[in-house]
């Protein structure tokens, strides 16, 4: 089914830290590959100075969380990249699983880091699965795999 008309929501930590921005950007590419990444702001680079990502300056928070929920009701398949621990993420997840929708995590995992329970306990052979990567050619992979189960 991948392919026109697939909307893809990516999900990706804005606040929770934009260490791994340039990872979100390059798996957003490959994404787009498959379809229309929705929320392509998450790998963007520009970030002001007070953290805010340019394409959503100038937005309420309410605006932010509004305009992103309908895009998630829009959406066919989440992907989320999970390593930066993100509220907005985990927000998101919950929700998306709440609406039904066909979800994928990427983990990069280290010594340090470990997944919340609560998305690595959310695996199941249905509709939430979580992959641990170690580099962002594993990333690709796992998400042309996704693709072809849908
Ligand atoms: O400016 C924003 N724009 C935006 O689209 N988001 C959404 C998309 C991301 O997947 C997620 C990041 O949440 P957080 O900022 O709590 O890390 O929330 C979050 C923010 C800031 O919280």
């Amino acid at each position: 089914m991948a392919g026109d008309g697939l909307c893809i929501y990516f999900c990706g930590s804005i606040r929770g830290g934009r260490g791994d921005a340039d990872i979100y950007q390059q798996l957003i590419t490959h994404l787009q590959s498959f379809g229309k990444v929705l929320t392509e702001h998450v790998g963007s680079k520009e970030v002001n100075e007070k953290g805010v990502i340019k394409e959503d300056a100038g937005m309420s928070d309410k605006e932010i969380h509004d305009r992103d929920i309908m895009w998630l009701e829009m959406s066919n398949v989440v992907v989320a990249e999970v390593t930066t621990t993100s509220l907005g993420v985990g927000y998101e997840l919950g929700r998306a699983v709440a609406m039904k929708k066909k979800i994928l995590c990427l983990f990069r995992p280290t010594p340090d880091k470990r997944l919340s329970a609560m998305i690595e306990g959310a695996k199941n052979c249905d509709n939430f699965e979580v992959v641990h990567y170690s580099d962002v050619y594993e990333g690709f992979t796992a998400i042309s795999t996704f693709m072809k189960t849908l």
